[in-house]
């Protein structure tokens, strides 16, 4: 078992490097399915676990996939044929391997994917994907955990989905890319990440406009070529760092951090009086004892995002008064609430909401990560927190975040990971292990 151990409170300092994008790089490695000419070339690819699941998903389906000496840089060619079975050991692990959907079908004309895992942050069905894909000409069904998928051959559709979701809009986008004549998707996701995914397809020769809009229009071509690709920066990752500069009355840099990305976490953050410092190099976030008490909301893009919740949260535990998150994306995803007050939060959950009662003084505990984001807030608060805090369960974190340890003691923070062994003997860990050793 691995813990992240914390002794608090520290004040964060310095400079610090944020990854390429988790949720672009997913789909994205996803699209390389569709390319029957050549081979892509993708960098910034951050060594996640998530992007080490979706590389074995991607050499069960056939496509020869190899990370150079760097790391960070993967070529993927699928160009001598894919097969079509996503298996469930894999699917399992991860909900975004959902996005293989669309592409083995377009390329293929029939799927068989594994029902997908992930996160227990909410039911997450994947009615709105089918939807759409039905519209174009599939035909589904489910069968001992897999759903098939057959189609004489993917057509041009008028789709509008009921929610703008993420991976609906992606999926539906890389099966038009292939289909027979024009697919309008209406009240689609607008989320840079999708935008990335569009920027990639345009790359490979697929027709597509009005990506990071509420209508995407792809008129299908052929066959699709490779390309090469450097993946957007993290977002979430740089968001998780800014709420780390707040809450620590610390002061950081984030590197290549991109401002248009982080509006809605940067005009929270304002409002609680810390003060940002933007720039064309990243993002200056300098903290403050004294954050005023926000409200906040979650939504789909350019809303504030879920994924940036459990960390706002800590934000708001922190600020002086009462103060009420709603997350109107998912539906459970306060898990982490529970471990907090092992930390002496004070809060109430009231269906969507919670009311939190600042300031909270937290002291340290032994917690557990619940999900992905749960992780990274847990173990910001032990950074806030007066003596050890103990945070496991990190094969969440590192979905998410490459070598969160480090970069935190880096900034300053009395922080690190360790192993313990049966008998309850610790070892430090130094480096989370890359996708490309996980792959070897
Ligand atoms: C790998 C990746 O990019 N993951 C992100 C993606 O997840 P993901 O693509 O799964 O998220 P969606 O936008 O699809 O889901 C949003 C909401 O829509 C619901 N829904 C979705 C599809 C569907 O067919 N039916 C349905 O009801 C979901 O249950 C959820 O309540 O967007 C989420 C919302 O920004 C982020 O939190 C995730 O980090
Ligand atoms: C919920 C998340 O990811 P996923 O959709 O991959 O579970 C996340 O990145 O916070």
């Amino acid at each position: 078992m691995q813990q992240i151990i914390v002794d608090g409170p520290s004040r964060l300092k310095g400079n610090v490097k944020i990854e390429g994008a988790k949720n672009a790089v997913l789909p994205i490695l996803a699209s390389t399915l569709l390319v029957s000419k050549g081979a892509t070339y993708l960098s910034n690819i951050p060594p996640l676990s998530d992007v080490t699941t979706m590389c074995k998903v991607l050499s069960a389906l056939d496509a020869k996939v190899e990370f150079n000496q760097d790391n960070e840089t993967i070529e993927i060619d699928s160009s001598n044929g894919i097969s079509t079975t996503a298996p469930e050991e894999l699917v399992d692990k991860m909900r975004a391997s959902i996005v293989v959907l669309g592409p083995i079908l377009a390329r293929q004309q029939e799927a068989h994917v594994a029902m997908p895992g992930g996160c227990a942050i909410g039911s997450r069905p994947i009615d709105l994907h089918l939807k759409g894909l039905e519209a174009m000409g599939a035909k589904f069904s489910q069968n001992g955990g897999y759903i098939d998928a057959v189609t004489d051959g993917l057509h041009g559709a008028d789709i509008y989905l009921d929610f703008p979701s993420v991976g609906a809009t992606q999926n539906i986008m890389m099966a038009a890319t292939l289909a027979e004549g024009e697919t309008v998707i209406d009240n689609v996701a607008r989320e840079p990440e999708i935008v990335d995914l569009a920027n990639v397809l345009s790359k490979m020769g697929a027709n597509i406009s009005g990506a990071g809009t509420n209508t995407i229009r792809i008129k299908g071509v052929k066959e699709l070529h490779g390309c090469e690709h450097s993946i957007m920066q993290d977002r979430i990752e740089a968001g998780t760092f800014m709420v780390a500069a707040a809450v620590t009355n610390g002061d950081i840099f984030i590197k290549d951090a991109i401002v248009a990305h982080n509006k809605p976490l940067i005009s929270k953050l304002i409002e609680m009086g810390v003060k940002i410092i933007e720039s064309d190099e990243g993002i200056r976030v300098i903290g403050t004892n004294d954050l005023k008490a926000v409200d906040v909301k979650t939504l789909p893009h350019p809303g504030f995002p879920t994924d940036m919740q459990a960390q706002m949260t800590l934000a708001q535990l922190l600020s002086n008064g009462t103060t009420v998150m709603t997350e109107t994306v998912f539906e459970n995803r306060f898990m982490h609430f529970p471990e907090l007050g092992k930390m002496h939060a004070d809060y109430k959950v009231e269906g969507n909401s919670v009311i939190m009662f600042g300031p909270a003084s937290l002291t340290g505990a032994n917690v557990s990560a619940t999900d992905l984001r749960a992780a990274a807030a847990l173990v910001l608060a032990g950074l806030v927190a007066e003596g050890e805090t103990r945070v496991s369960n990190l094969q969440y974190l590192d979905r998410g975040y490459y070598n969160f340890t480090e970069k935190l003691r880096n900034l300053g923070a009395k922080i690190r990971r360790v192993s313990i062994d049966d008998n309850g003997r610790e070892s430090l860990v130094f480096k989370t292990v890359t996708s490309a050793d996980k792959l070897a």
